[in-house]
């Protein structure tokens, strides 16, 4: 990719993620409505998504947008989910097709299938035994709104890749905690993201050629209930983080995960 990465939603957590692991490896045109508060690589635009002349004005001349910017709060009210999340989405997917973007990564979220977790399969489903996994070919099953925003996304990715040729993977993204997996929290373990499979993730993403994709985002944990198969098979995605190697907050195998 030699053209510049727009990375919405820099300053954020997954963003922050994403850049510790793979900043030298692009050009990228960070994008966030908050001021930037440190160093950072290449260009930084403050700018809403909700503003399509902003948004589009900062795609010029970008081959692959990774879309983090949004609402990020399961318990978010419809208000803002429906501006930020599926408003800001539709604003930087339409502008990206009118910049002729080729690629386009959007964050989605395992609330977008939080449903299937139903009171006869959990805690069961967190656990290693459990032989349920979602693969990214079921239906959404939101549980809040904040995951019909998610799912939203996805669809609208869905009609740009369709109608407008624009590539799209949808990472639906687990439980993004750094250096350790979260702490009796079993759902937490079992779709961690380690903050270098993160990177590594959506690297593969920028890199991997794809039509429409909808992938999860966890490390390969022992536990798990999302098939990390179609990510490794599509995008070349090799994780090297599992929840099953913590212990409380001791790191048992590992480097900074
Ligand atoms: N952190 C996690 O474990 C997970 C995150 N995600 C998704 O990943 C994305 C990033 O999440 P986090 O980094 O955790 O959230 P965050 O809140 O740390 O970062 C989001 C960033 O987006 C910016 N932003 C929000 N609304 C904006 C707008 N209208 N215009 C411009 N910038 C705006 C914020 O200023 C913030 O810097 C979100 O879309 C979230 O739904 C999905 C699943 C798990
Ligand atoms: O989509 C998201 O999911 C993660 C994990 O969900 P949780 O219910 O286990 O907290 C959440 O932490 C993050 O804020 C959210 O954007």
């Amino acid at each position: 990719m030699d053209d510049p990465v727009l990375l919405t939603g820099a300053s954020g957590r997954v963003g922050q993620a994403i850049l510790g692991g793979i900043a030298d490896d692009y050009e990228w045109r960070l994008l966030d409505r908050e001021p930037p508060t440190g160093d950072h690589p290449g260009e930084y635009v403050v700018a809403d998504i909700t503003d399509y002349d902003e948004v589009r004005a900062a795609m010029e001349g970008v081959g692959a947008v990774i879309h983090l910017a949004g609402d990020p709060r399961p318990e978010a009210p419809w208000s803002s989910v429906l501006e930020n999340n599926i408003d800001g989405a539709k604003t930087v997917y339409e502008a990206a097709v009118d910049a002729g973007v080729e690629k386009f990564v959007f964050a989605s979220s395992n609330h977008a299938v939080g449903a299937y977790e139903t009171d006869e399969r959990t805690p069961e489903m967190y656990r290693d035994h459990h032989e349920l996994r979602l693969d990214g070919t079921e239906l959404p099953r939101p549980t809040n709104l904040y995951g019909v925003s998610k799912a939203t996304g996805e669809v609208l990715g869905r009609y740009y890749h369709d109608e407008h040729d624009l590539d799209v993977v949808c990472v639906r993204i687990g439980n993004l905690t750094e250096g350790h997996p979260p702490i009796d929290y079993e759902r937490g373990q079992a779709m961690w993201l380690s903050y270098r499979d993160c990177a590594h993730l959506f690297d593969r993403c920028l890199r991997a050629d794809y039509d429409y994709e909808i992938v999860y985002g966890i490390s390969d944990n022992d536990r798990k209930y999302y098939s990390i198969d179609r990510a490794k098979d599509v995008l070349g995605y090799d994780p090297q983080d599992n929840s099953a190697h913590f212990e409380g907050e001791e790191r048992v195998h590992g480097p900074e995960a």
